[in-house]
C-alpha cells in the first residue's frame, strides 16, 4: 500500500467525533505512514488546549492557525493527517487538501452524540443543544466533505481497525480513477 501511494498523504475529515483520529492512528501504523493530528499540533504551539483558544482568543484565531497548521503539514510525503471537523470551510484549506487523498469519514450524528456525551474538550458542543449544533453544522458542512475523494459510510458497530482495513481495501480503485 505504501508503494501504491507512492508516499502521497490521506487526509481524513469528518465531523468531530467521527473517529478521525483514532482510525488515523491505526492507519499510519498498519502503511508505515507517520501519524499527525492538526488539532494536536495547533495545542502544542499555542500552548494552551483548544477550549483556552476558543475562549481566551476566538474561533477566528483557531481556524488562522488550522490553515498554518495545514500548510505546513503538506510539505511533507507518507503522512496519515487527522484534521479538525471545521477545516473544510474555509475554501484556501482545500488547495492543501487536494495535495493528498482525501476521506470523509461519515458517522450519523445519533451516534456522534453518543460517543461524546462525556467529553468536553469540543467547545462548539459546550452548550444546551448539542444535537442541534452538530445538525446545523453538519448542514453548513456536508456540501464541502462531499468534495472529498473517498466516503466511508460508518456503522454504529463498526470498529477502529475494521474501519482502516475498509479505507485501505478501497483506495486502490480510487487511485486508478485518477
Ligand atoms: N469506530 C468507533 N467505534 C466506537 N468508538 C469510536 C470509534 N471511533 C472513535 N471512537 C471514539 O469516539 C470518540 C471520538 O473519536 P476521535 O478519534 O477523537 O474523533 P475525531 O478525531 O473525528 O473527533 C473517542 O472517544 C473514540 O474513542
Ligand atoms: O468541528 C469542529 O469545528 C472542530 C473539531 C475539533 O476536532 P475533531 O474533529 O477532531 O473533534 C476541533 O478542531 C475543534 O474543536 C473544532
Ligand atoms: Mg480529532
Amino acid at each position: 500500500m505504501t508503494n501504491l501511494l507512492k508516499g502521497v498523504n490521506l487526509y481524513l475529515i469528518g465531523m468531530m467525533g467521527v473517529g478521525k483520529t483514532t482510525v488515523g492512528k491505526l492507519l499510519a501504523q498498519e502503511i508505515g505512514y507517520r501519524f499527525v493530528d492538526t488539532d494536536e499540533i495547533i495545542v502544542k504551539a499555542a500552548g494552551k488546549s483548544i477550549n483556552e483558544i476558543f475562549t481566551e482568543h476566538s474561533e477566528d484565531d483557531f481556524r488562522q492557525l488550522e490553515s498554518d497548521v495545514l500548510a505546513q503539514v503538506c510539505a511533507y510525503t507518507k503522512l496519515i493527517v487527522a484534521t479538525g471537523g471545521g477545516i473544510v470551510m474555509e475554501q484556501q484549506n482545500w488547495g492543501y487538501l487536494h495535495h493528498g487523498l482525501v476521506v470523509w469519514l461519515d458517522v450519523p450524528i445519533q451516534i456522534i452524540l453518543e460517543r461524546l456525551a462525556e467529553d468536553n474538550t469540543r467547545p462548539l458542543l459546550q452548550n444546551a443543544d448539542p444535537q442541534g449544533k452538530l445538525r446545523s453544522l453538519l448542514e453548513q458542512r456536508q456540501h464541502k466533505y462531499s468534495q472529498a475523494d473517498l466516503h466511508i459510510t460508518i456503522t454504529a458497530t463498526e470498529t477502529p481497525a475494521e474501519i482502516a482495513t475498509r479505507i485501505l481495501a478501497t483506495i486502490p480503485s480510487i487511485l486508478k480513477k485518477q
